[in-house]
Parts: C-alpha cells; sequence; structure tokens
C-alpha cells in the first residue's frame, strides 16, 4: 500500500460523524432499554509501575555537546544515498560508506568487550549485546539502512543533502528507517559511555535491502540466530507510529502497535490468443479478455474479515478518546459491529485493515500498432489478511475471475504473519507501552492493528513469537505523505525523543517479567 493513504484515512471521521448522525437516533432509543457499557479501557497511566530497572537507573539526560553531535551524525546518514532500486539493483558504494561510517560516529559500539558486530551479506549488521543476567531471554531491535529513490523534483532541499531548516532535518531516510538506524545506535552508545551494561543480553539487526524484500539482509540474519539455536523473546521493527490529528473525534495522538501483519502473493495473469491483421479484429483480443478479468478483480472486493483481527480491540481500546456518542458506539461493537464493518471499507487504510485487497500494478500486452496481440500479462500484488489463507485466496480469485482463458502464475507469495500477543503476559508489548507512558505523557491510548504493509520482522517469525512493529515518532498526515513521497523531514526535537525513547527502553527491558497490574479488574 502506498502509506499516504493513511492521510486520506483522516477522511474517515467524516464517515464516522455520519455514523455518528445515522445511529445516534438509535442509540438514544436503545439506551432506554439497554445497559450500554461505557468506555473503561486503561490509559496508561493505569499500567502498573515497572519500578527500577536494577539499581543504578541512568536518567535520559543529554549535554549540549551530545544533542549537536546526534543530530549531526543523523544529517551524515542521510548524505550517503542507500538506494535501494530492486533486489538486483542496491547502491552498494553508498551502503559500503554507511559500514565504514558506524564506527567512527558509534566507537563504543564497536570497542566494548559485550559487543560482537558482525557484517552480513556485506552490507547488514548484526550487534549481539551480551547482558550480565543470562536467565533473561534476549530481544532484538531491528531497522533497515537501505531507502527508496528519490528525484530532486518536487521537493524543497535536495533528498540526500541532509539539510536543517526550521528545526527539522530533511532527507530520504528521515524517517524511513535511518532515524531508527541511527537512534537505535546513539541510545547504547551513549549508554555506553555512562558506564552502562545491561541485564538482559539483545540483538541490533540493520538489514540493506528492505525497500526491495529483505531477502539479502534481515531474512539472512535470521537464517543465522535460527543456525545459532537463538530464541527472541521479543523483537521490535518499524510499521506502527503514534498518530495525532488523523481523526477529527480524537484530539490527541494515540499509539499504534503492529502485532500482526499481511501477507502477500504477486500474481501474474495471462491471455495467450491467435494474432492476426488488426483490419479484422476478432470479436475478443487477449488485451480485452484479461482487461475485463483484472476489472472483475478490482471491482470485487474479498471478503470482508473484521472481528477476526486486531481490528476490534483497536477500536475498543480507542472508545475512551472519543466524546458521545462515539465512545458508546465503540465500546459496544457487539451491538453496532455490522455498522462499523461497513464503516471500516470506506477508507483505502481502514479497508485495507479488514480485508485482502487486490491491487493492479502491472499490464503489459501488445507488440505493434497493427498487430492483433498473441499475448497479454497482467500482475496483481495481494496483501493477505490474517485470517485468510493462500489457497483461500487462489480460490476466490479464480472463482471473481470466472474465465479459463485466463491463466496463473504465482509469482511470489508468503503467508499472513500469527498475532503476537498484547495481553497482559505480552512483555514485549507491555515494555513498549511503559516506555511509551513513560517518553509520550500526552499519549493516552496505545492500541494494536495489524501493519498493512510488509517489514523486515516478518522474517524472524522463526525465532520468536513476540514480532512488534512500532516507531517511536509523532506522525501527522503530511508527516505520514512524505514516506515514499516528497519532503521526508524529522524535527530534530522528534529525532532526539526517539533516542530518549530507545535509551529508556533499552533500560526498562532489564526487569525480569511483566509486574502484577495495580488493579486486577482492568485488562492491559
Ligand atoms: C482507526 C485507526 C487506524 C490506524 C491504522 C494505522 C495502521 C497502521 C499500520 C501500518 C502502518 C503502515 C506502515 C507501512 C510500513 C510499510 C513498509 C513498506 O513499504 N514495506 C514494503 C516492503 C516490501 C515488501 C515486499 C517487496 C518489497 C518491499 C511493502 O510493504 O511494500
Ligand atoms: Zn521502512
Ligand atoms: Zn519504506
Amino acid at each position: 500500500m502506498a502509506p499516504r493513504d493513511v492521510a486520506r484515512a483522516a477522511g474517515m471521521s467524516a464517515g464516522v460523524r455520519a455514523l455518528a448522525k445515522g445511529v445516534v437516533g438509535t442509540v438514544l432509543a436503545l439506551g432506554a432499554v439497554l445497559l450500554l457499557r461505557t468506555a473503561t479501557f486503561p490509559g496508561p497511566d493505569e499500567l502498573p509501575d515497572w519500578g527500577q530497572a536494577g539499581t543504578s537507573r541512568i536518567p535520559a539526560q543529554f549535554s549540549e555537546t551530545e544533542r549537536t553531535a546526534m543530530k549531526e551524525a543523523l544529517k551524515e546518514a542521510i548524505r550517503m544515498p542507500t538506494v535501494a532500486f530492486s533486489s538486483e539493483n542496491i547502491n552498494t558504494t553508498a551502503l559500503a560508506e554507511f559500514g565504514q561510517f558506524l564506527p567512527k560516529v558509534f566507537p563504543s559500539m564497536f570497542s566494548t568487550s559485550f559487543i560482537h558486530h558482525e557484517v552480513v551479506e556485506e552490507y547488514s549488521h548484526l550487534f549481539t549485546i551480551r547482558g550480565s543476567n543470562p536467565k533473561l531471554e534476549p530481544y532484538m531491535l531491528l531497522a533497515h539502512i537501505d531507502v527508496v529513490p528519490a528525484s530532486e523534483d518536487g521537493w524543497e532541499v535536495p533528498p540526500f543533502s541532509g539539510l536543517e531548516r526550521d528545526g527539522f532535518i530533511y532527507g530520504r531516510g528521515t524517517l524511513d528507517n535511518k532515524n531508527s538506524v541511527m537512534a537505535i545506535l546513539q541510545a547504547m552508545e551513549l549508554l555506553l559511555r555512562r558506564n552502562y551494561v545491561p541485564q538482559r543480553s539483545f540483538y541490533i539487526s540493520l538489514g540493506h535491502d528492505e525497500e526491495v524484500s529483505g531477502k539479502h539482509g534481515a531474512q539472512k540474519i535470521a537464517a543465522l540466530l535460527e543456525s545459532r539455536g537463538i530464541r527472541l523473546s521479543f523483537i521490535i521493527d518499524e510499521g506502527g507510529y503514534i498518530f495525532d490529528s488523523f481523526f477529527s473525534g480524537i484530539e490527541k495522538p494515540f499509539a499504534v502497535i503492529s502485532v500482526s501483519e499481511k501477507g502477500g502473493m504477486n500474481l501474474m495473469l495471462q491471455v495467450d490468443s491467435a494474432p492476426g491483421h488488426s483490419s479484422a479484429p476478432p470479436k475478443e483480443t487477449s488485451i480485452g479478455i484479461l482487461a475485463a478479468a483484472v476489472s472483475r478483480l478490482e471491482q470485487t472486493p474479498m471478503p470482508n474479515m473484521f472481528g477476526d483481527g486486531p481490528e476490534k480491540a483497536l477500536l475498543e481500546q480507542l472508545a475512551g478518546q472519543f466524546s458521545f456518542p462515539l465512545n458508546v458506539i465503540l465500546t459496544n461493537l457487539w451491538i453496532f459491529g455490522p455498522i462499523m464493518k461497513r464503516i471500516l471499507e470506506k477508507t483505502p487504510v481502514s479497508n485495507a485493515m479488514i480485508r485482502t485487497t487486490v491491487a493492479l500494478t502491472m499490464f503489459n500486452a501488445g507488440i505493434k500498432v497493427n498487430v492483433i496481440p498473441p499475448t497479454a500479462q497482467a500482475t496483481v500484488n495481494l496483501r493477505i489478511h490474517p485470517a485468510q489463507t493462500i489457497p483461500e485466496v487462489l480460490e476466490i480469485i479464480q472463482n471473481i475471475v470466472a474465465d479459463d482463458r485466463v491463466q496463473y502464475q504465482v509469482l511470489s507469495v508468503f503467508n499472513p504473519l500469527p498475532m503476537s500477543p498484547y495481553d497482559s503476559d505480552a512483555f514485549g508489548y507491555q515494555l513498549l507501552r511503559r516506555t511509551i507512558k513513560d517518553v509520550f505523557p500526552e499519549v493516552t491510548a496505545v492500541v494494536p492493528a495489524t501493519c498493512i504493509g510488509n517489514t523486515d520482522v516478518r522474517h524472524f517469525a522463526n525465532i520468536s513469537t513476540g514480532l512488534y512493529r512500532f516507531n517511536p515518532v509523532i506522525l501527522q498526515p503530511q508527516g505520514f505523505n512524505s514516506f515514499h513521497g516528497l519532503n521526508e523531514k524529522i524535527s530534530i526535537q522528534a529525532y532526539e525523543t526517539q533516542v530518549m525513547f530507545l535509551f529508556e527502553l533499552i533500560q526498562n527491558a532489564d526487569v525480569e517479567k511483566v509486574p502484577v497490574p495495580h488493579s486486577a479488574t482492568h485488562d492491559l
């Protein structure tokens, strides 16, 4: 999906308002006879107190010199055009340069006795940070060095300039995802300089080809760890954010932790027909037959799976952020679920969250203006909802196309990711919630979701059941549009906050298990 579709989801507020208007009468009428639940989900303030990790907590306070150095290091990272054009075409010069740059800016990461650094497949990096307590299961922080291409057209500053303007650093990768690469290493570097020794071991994995599938970077690192028999308690990657001003009914920013991820399939459809002279065309040509087939695919939505993923929990846990009557509607999905199911279909992002999507992405046919083409090919990109299987989806596709002249070839496919736990015992999820509360006091809801795009963390499903996608960055619609788009930028303050978040998270991970909540009556 194009991440900019999320911005269009802002339009959902209008849909939701329409829903509110339409059903408000029903709510009031039903309210007289039904005892409707109101939103009672706990905000982060009601989270259990994890206490101090270890005995000597290091405060997240950075000197002026450190703050200047960290922003300059990010700018330098942006200036290296580590572009991935395709799996066969990546900028190896820039990736190699990036590898040489890391020890210069993060010397302690490369000279500390309990940290081991490995280069994987020439351009990806794996750091193993050995903790003092071997009984604690390790975890992993994941990010990627590569970026999507950017031409200068439409940019306020050149995309690989790393220029600072009005408190922002501009450039490709400032949000996706060199900010994470640099913030993870920066946080650990600052901790090391304060003589921090983690109790819990962890890994830092930096892939070099996420934007073109991750098969040489993250996938190889995952295989390496698997071959070493390593199991991870949880992994944190990109793919969830703090959303601000996306929905007019929600005043305050809310954090989305993606606990699952859609599967994917690239499917080629082909129609062959007899070539001939265009002056005497047959009733149907390969192009016409195929165009009709893919049009049917575009016009026929896959089944709505609302209720089978984390979407219900997402809405219920967001309910408290809305005012009446939406808070009541969202808290009582047992009655309003069927209406909500339809509302969610209205905008591209919420639609993508509740069903398998089919995008027509390539169409090739024809060899000459006056020749009936012998063959026509179309490629469709499917994102498979976690509640569906690949064979199910293929069967539905064939039923929609319903034309034996269309042949199919699966170019690539992978299963949806299982749902990672987000209950009160889920260590990784609760660690994220706790740290969000510490660092972003303005965030009043932390909710689970399905990531509608794909991330490198999917390659690690064999070695961990706790796969979480969350970047500690507050995004407004405009910022979200800049992912893979124009004028990607991060405020210096947001970057410092990201470093601070990781500085806190690493220390917060040094506890044995999730503590018991203060109130047993509250679900987390
Ligand atoms: C009511 C509240 C709704 C809030 C919903 C928010 C849902 C947030 C979920 C996800 C955010 C989108 C993050 C997308 C990250 C995608 C990164 C990416 O572009 N990945 C590529 C990877 C890829 C895969 C296969 C081949 C090449 C590249 C992609 O998905 O295409
Ligand atoms: Zn990314
Ligand atoms: Zn990306």
